[in-house]
């Protein structure tokens, strides 16, 4: 059994009273068969009800572990992401958290009241309008009719839908199901709440609002679990983080520590290539274009091939190349994408925009790009890397996957900016 204490656990230790979520050893098994499924609950029913116990903690035919002892803590005021491929287990802690399901080992307090944002709308009716739905879903996460009708045109307002309010749910686009939803649960004043991508839905100008009232609840003391699979929203959200894996715990700790690793498991599957360094096979030479890029790598100014990159050092990108013969005139680009986040394209550099059209020899050469200091601030990127002359194509690389690291905090800024510092006398 894995405990806390073998995990990676970097975050500082804080007074344990103020845990508002103690997380330990959860386990939670399903079975993707239905029918067994349905069998298996039928027996268990009926084993707890002749006042048996059944073994929980062993996997039946066809079951397996969707959570596996899984322990954390949560405390007040505290902002923790979770982090995880699709199918990871994310969706089932926070269902667990909330009680709509129990696991099948393991224990959890929670201290206070939970509001969860688990699915956009959920816990509304369509048929109700936005005002039934309101007062129904705010009284389930317990508020009494008197203080319901006291907050009740500050969430109209926050959610903007005051033109809207008496309209059935069904009838509201998905953003303003999303902003509904997001305004009762920030407005129960909860101790804990769980977000499950919500903030990913609605214009920028919600998502900044929504933002702005979460830190304004959590100065108030309110704890949240935000589920995101964008790394940045995580980052500058979330000092705490858990990275799941098939149901695993696999890091628990600063956030920028957990990140990195959640992307780097993520980018390293399904390639055989290091991150970093690249080797193509050789093609046949009727498939060639008359130049092929063999490799792919970064090296240190003494020539020596780097694993990553580092935000503010000097480093080489190199291609190495077999030409068929003697070319003029060619042009290296390179798109780079960052993987983390929803950035997309990051950096385009081509040695033509640059005035250096190359000129490579017949035979083996490495064309060699000299970055005084690397400007990408910390994380996962994807470089598609061509060479062209004019608009004739003579090989692609589609995806060289690299990733930036750092010394410094600079994973939270957009790009790394090098600089010097000095204190003048006057
Ligand atoms: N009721 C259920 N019955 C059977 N299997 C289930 C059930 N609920 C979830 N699962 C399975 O448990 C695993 C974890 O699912 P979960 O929804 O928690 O993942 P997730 O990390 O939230 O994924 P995503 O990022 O795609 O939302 C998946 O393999 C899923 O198919």
């Amino acid at each position: 059994m894995t405990s806390l204490k073998d995990k990676e656990v970097a975050v500082a230790p804080k007074d344990d009273n103020e845990a508002v979520i103690e997380i330990n050893d959860v386990s939670k098994k399903f079975c993707r068969d239905l029918k067994r499924s349905l069998f298996y609950g039928v027996t268990d029913i009926a084993t707890e009800l002749t006042g048996g116990s059944r073994r929980s903690d062993t996997l039946r035919t066809k079951e397996f572990w969707a959570l596996k002892d899984v322990s954390f803590k949560l405390r007040k005021g505290e902002a923790l992401g979770l982090v995880g491929s699709n199918g990871a287990g994310k969706s089932t802690l926070l269902r667990i958290i909330s009680g709509l399901i129990k696991p099948d080992t393991g224990s959890i307090k929670i201290k206070g009241r939970v509001a969860p944002l688990i699915a956009l709308g959920a816990g509304f009716n369509p048929i109700l309008s936005g005002r039934e739905n309101i007062y129904a879903n705010m009284s389930i996460l317990g508020l009494s009719t008197q203080q319901i009708r006291e907050r009740f045109d500050e969430v109209v307002e926050f959610a903007e839908i005051a033109e809207a309010i008496d309209a059935p749910v069904q009838t509201y686009s998905s953003g303003m199901a999303a902003r509904l939803g997001f305004a009762c649960a920030v407005h129960i004043e909860p101790d804990i709440l769980l977000i499950d991508e919500v903030l990913a839905v609605g214009d920028i100008k919600f998502k900044m609002k929504c933002h702005r009232k979460l830190a304004e609840i959590r100065k108030k003391g309110t704890a949240f679990i935000l589920v995101s699979h964008n790394s940045h929203s995580i980052l500058n959200v979330c000092e705490s983080s858990v990275y799941l894996r098939k149901g695993q715990l696999i890091t628990y700790g600063e956030t920028e520590s957990v990140i990195r690793r959640y992307e780097e498991d993520l980018c390293l599957s399904g390639t055989d290539n290091a991150l970093g360094q690249m080797v193509l096979s050789p093609k046949p030479k009727a498939e060639s274009n008359g130049l092929d890029i063999l490799s792919l790598s970064f090296k240190d100014p003494q020539g020596n091939t780097l694993d990553n990159l580092w935000s503010g050092e000097s480093a080489y990108f190199c291609a190495e190349c077999q030409a068929h013969e003697d070319i003029d005139g060619a042009n290296l680009g390179m798109l780079i994408t960052s993987l983390s986040g929803e950035m997309g394209l990051v950096l385009y550099i081509t040695s033509n925009s640059d005035n250096n059209l190359l000129s490579i020899n017949k035979g083996r050469s490495e064309i060699q790009m000299h970055m005084p200091y690397c400007t990408l601030t910390p994380g996962i990127y994807s470089a598609k890397i061509y060479i062209r002359k004019g608009v004739y194509s003579f090989d692609i690389v589609d995806s060289f996957r690299f990733t930036v690291k750092s010394n410094r905090t600079v994973s939270r800024c957009l790009f790394y900016q090098p600089r010097e510092w000095a204190v003048v006398s006057k």
